[in-house]
């Protein structure tokens, strides 16, 4: 089967590269990115390509190349689905804040919303496409609501979980690792693995039943988190034995049955998927009466949590146990580098417990707007908007932030805060100057030597 029109719905960090990608490598394909977001939607279809809502590098070069060609943006999603042969849901599901399962299970509402929109308008046969991450088995809800419009239309449901990491969305999907698509039409599979054998080798394109592909996803991220609290576990077991973590990391990675990769120790994982993936996997473990899965994989939120804690537990000790009406810079907002994304970010928690303490903080982060670090702090609730505002402040210049400030605090791992000049702001702070290295980025035996009192993660 070939497809000529495929829809996304959902314009997000995963609908937006992920299409403009398929997009880009399927020329005789008409995309069409489709979001309720006006907001949203206008921003991607802005003329400037610097504006799109979403920073990843590279990905503006693509949308300029494939926008208006085969690649569409628009609020007109009954259109876009009555138009198309393939429907990806790519709508958010985050961890649900009411209800049954309220903190820990996904909330599928915008999934199920998706469904019963394909379901009232296709009038020909779809196949439909889970891009969202979702919990195992959603693929039989989505498949009776599909199933039971009395109308002719046949549906497909394919599973396809998408691996990208932000900050790396382009490269990692013009090379990923795997493709997985999980099904049991093999007509429908092969329409979407032809779609991806644009570029990406069929060796590479695994084929799967929908309840493995489901799985295989939530899976992948509680691996790739359980090693990073792994390794920030034994981060405060070298800081207690004056072993070095970069060196426990560097020398358990040379192993290749360990491997090298998601070893750095942090002040714990951020990021939307995380935290929401395990706390799903944990939920789903629990109903089916799986306890000690759970309990496994629920210590993974602990230790993170933990990290977190300490990291601003350890600042505030050091700071003479007080950081009342103390001005603390922290460098980096985002969860990661190279993306204005701050979900989940670390920083956010730190920050927030440092307010508690009735410290000033001054934010720097060269992608995330002034804006989204008050609402992000605002979303916690812990205090009024007021007192957020009177007692945090934004800057565009790494410089004027850290001015007077008697710490600072790396919480994002950008490149270019290696590039500053350490002596100047050595020279702007108050003394004793205090850095605590989040990310463990700078060199402790220069900083020491320009007279910094330096901490870093695990050593
Ligand atoms: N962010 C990542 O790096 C990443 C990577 C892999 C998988 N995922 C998964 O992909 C999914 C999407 O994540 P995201 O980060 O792109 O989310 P996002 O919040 O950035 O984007 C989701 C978009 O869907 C839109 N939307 C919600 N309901 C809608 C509806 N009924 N009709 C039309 N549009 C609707 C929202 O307005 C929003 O713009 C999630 O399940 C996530 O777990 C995310
Ligand atoms: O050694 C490491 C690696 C990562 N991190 C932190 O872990 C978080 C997540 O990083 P990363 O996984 O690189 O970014 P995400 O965009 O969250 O990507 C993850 O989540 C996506 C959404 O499901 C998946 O598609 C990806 O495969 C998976 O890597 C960030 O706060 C990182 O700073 C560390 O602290 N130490």
């Amino acid at each position: 089967m070939k497809i000529s029109k495929i829809c996304c719905i959902g314009a997000g960090y995963v609908g937006g590269p992920t299409m403009a990608v398929i997009a880009k490598m399927n020329p005789n394909i008409q995309v069409t990115i489709v979001d309720i977001n006006q907001e949203r939607i206008d921003a991607w279809n802005d003329k400037d390509v610097s504006k799109l809502p979403i920073y990843e590098p590279g990905l503006a070069e693509i949308v300029a190349e494939t926008r208006g060609k085969n690649l569409y943006f628009s609020t007109e999603i009954d259109k876009a689905i009555d138009e198309s042969e393939m429907i990806f849901i790519s709508v958010n599901t985050p961890t649900k804040t009411y209800g049954k399962g309220k903190g820990m299970a996904a909330d599928l509402k915008y999934v199920e919303l998706c469904a019963r929109n394909i379901a009232d308008v296709a009038k020909t046969d779809k196949i439909v496409v889970e891009k969202s991450t979702l919990p195992v088995r959603t693929a039989q809800a989505i498949k009776s609501i599909l199933h039971n419009t009395g109308s002719n239309v046949k549906f497909d449901i394919l599973s396809n979980p998408e691996f990208l990491a932000e900050g790396t969305a382009i490269q990692d999907l013009l090379n990923p690792d795997r493709v997985l698509i999980g099904g049991e039409s093999e007509e429908a599979i092969e329409a979407l693995a032809n779609i991806y054998g644009s570029w990406v080798p069929q060796d590479q394109i695994l084929r799967t039943n929908v309840w493995s592909s489901e799985l295989s996803k939530l899976t992948a991220n509680a691996f790739l988190a359980q090693r990073i609290s792994s390794i920030n576990a034994i981060s405060e077991l070298c800081e207690r034995t004056e072993a070095d973590v970069s060196e426990v990391a560097r020398a358990i990675g040379m192993d290749s049955r360990i491997g090298s990769k998601f070893l750095n120790a942090s002040i714990g994982f951020g990021g939307s998927c995380f935290q929401k993936d395990i706390l799903n996997l944990v939920y789903i473990a629990r109903s089916y009466g799986l306890n000690e899965v759970a309990d496994y994989w629920e210590q993974v939120i602990i230790l993170n949590d933990h990290q977190k804690r300490r990291f601003s537990d350890n600042l505030i000790s050091t700071l003479y146990n007080t950081v009342s009406g103390k001005k603390i810079a922290m460098l980096g907002w985002a969860f990661k580098k190279d993306t204005n994304d701050t979900r989940e970010s670390a920083a956010i928690y730190v920050a927030d417990h440092l307010l508690s303490e009735q410290a000033n903080i001054a934010v720097y982060d060269p992608k995330v707007p002034s804006k989204k670090v008050y609402v992000d702090l605002n979303y916690l609730q812990t205090r009024s908007e007021d007192e957020n505002k009177a007692l945090v402040e934004t800057f565009d210049d790494p410089y004027e932030a850290v001015k007077d400030a008697h710490a600072i605090a790396i919480m994002t791992e950008w490149d270019e805060f290696k590039t500053y000049d350490w002596k100047k702001i050595f020279n702007l702070m108050k003394k004793p100057a205090f850095i605590f290295d989040g990310r463990n980025i700078l060199n402790k035996d220069e900083m020491t030597e320009i007279g910094f009192e330096y901490s870093s993660i695990g050593k």
